[in-house]
């Protein structure tokens, strides 16, 4: 993992989010602190454009339009094309006819490194029905399961987040139990984390290996943040968090010891 954050930092690795407008802000300064360099280009008129001079391209889809959508098959074409890393975080697919199509068509012509999302979201991907709330997963589910089902069947990494994340590449399932329950009481924890897993795909090694580093750092971060003195919530941990993702892992190891 250390080797893959010093990596990200050495290279600043330019990352387009095709991302929701509840998370944009947010996301761009988590790219920042971790070392990343963020772009946000929705426009379907330089969408293309925008991810061929790229590191990595992130579709998320937590308010998508059918004009975003567009943009979205149209970068991640491009990317697909040049070699560039892309990971689709499906948020809300569950919720509606609309995001499951959409989805849908975006699997048809982009094909994901990685596909990140929370057990509703990922079970509903592979006809599992967990309960959902709307973004929000409620079930859990057989995490293991329904992350190797979606790996196969998308061939591709994926990454299955709650308070245990599964990451999978269909043959080898890997668990991760760095993480804090605060995590779960700010809007777009796991849509950074996309946008970090994007951030980590983008330098050398193995999928399933940067996968697992860029979820294990973000959840090491999160409880090195909840740690610090001050912290009462929500409001108090988003400052000490995006400070601790600007640190080496080692830092936060012993923070947390
Ligand atoms: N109860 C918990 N304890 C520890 N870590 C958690 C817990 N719940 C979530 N996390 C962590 O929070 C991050 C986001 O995961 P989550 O499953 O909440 O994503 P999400 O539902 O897609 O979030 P959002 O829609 O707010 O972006 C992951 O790093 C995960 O490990
Ligand atoms: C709250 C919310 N609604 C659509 S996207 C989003 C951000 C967390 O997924």
């Amino acid at each position: 993992m250390n080797e893959i954050v010093q990596k990200v930092r050495a290279q600043e690795p330019l990352i387009h989010n095709l991302t929701n407008a509840v998370v944009m802000n947010f996301s761009a300064n988590g790219l920042l602190a971790f070392g990343a360099s963020p772009i946000m280009a929705n426009a379907k008129e330089d969408a293309a454009d925008v991810a061929k001079l790229s590191n990595g391209v992130l579709i998320n889809i937590g308010t998508l339009t059918e004009a975003q959508l567009e943009a979205m098959i149209e970068a991640g074409k491009a990317a697909n094309e040049a070699g560039i890393p892309v990971v689709i975080d499906p948020v809300g697919v569950a919720a509606t006819n609309f995001r499951t199509e959409a989805f849908q068509r975006i699997v048809e012509q982009v094909h994901p490194d990685v596909i990140k999302g929370n057990a509703g979201e990922l079970a509903h991907l592979v006809g599992i029905e967990l309960e959902t709330k709307g973004v929000d997963a409620v079930g859990e589910g057989n995490s293991q399961e329904i992350a190797g089902k979606v790996a196969v069947h998308f061939q591709t990494i994926a990454v299955l987040t709650g308070k245990v994340d599964t990451v999978s590449d269909g043959k080898q399932t890997l668990t991760n139990e760095t993480g804090h329950a605060l995590l779960s009481k700010v809007t777009g924890a796991g849509c950074l984390l996309g946008s970090i897993i994007t951030a980590c795909l983008s330098v050398e090694g193995e999928n399933l290996e940067k996968a697992y580093a860029a979820v294990k750092y973000y959840g090491m971060a999160a409880a090195y943040a909840a740690s610090q003195s001050g912290v009462n919530g929500p409001g108090t941990f988003l400052p000490q968090f995006l400070d601790a993702l600007t640190m080496e892992p080692d830092t936060l190891e012993k923070g947390l010891m």
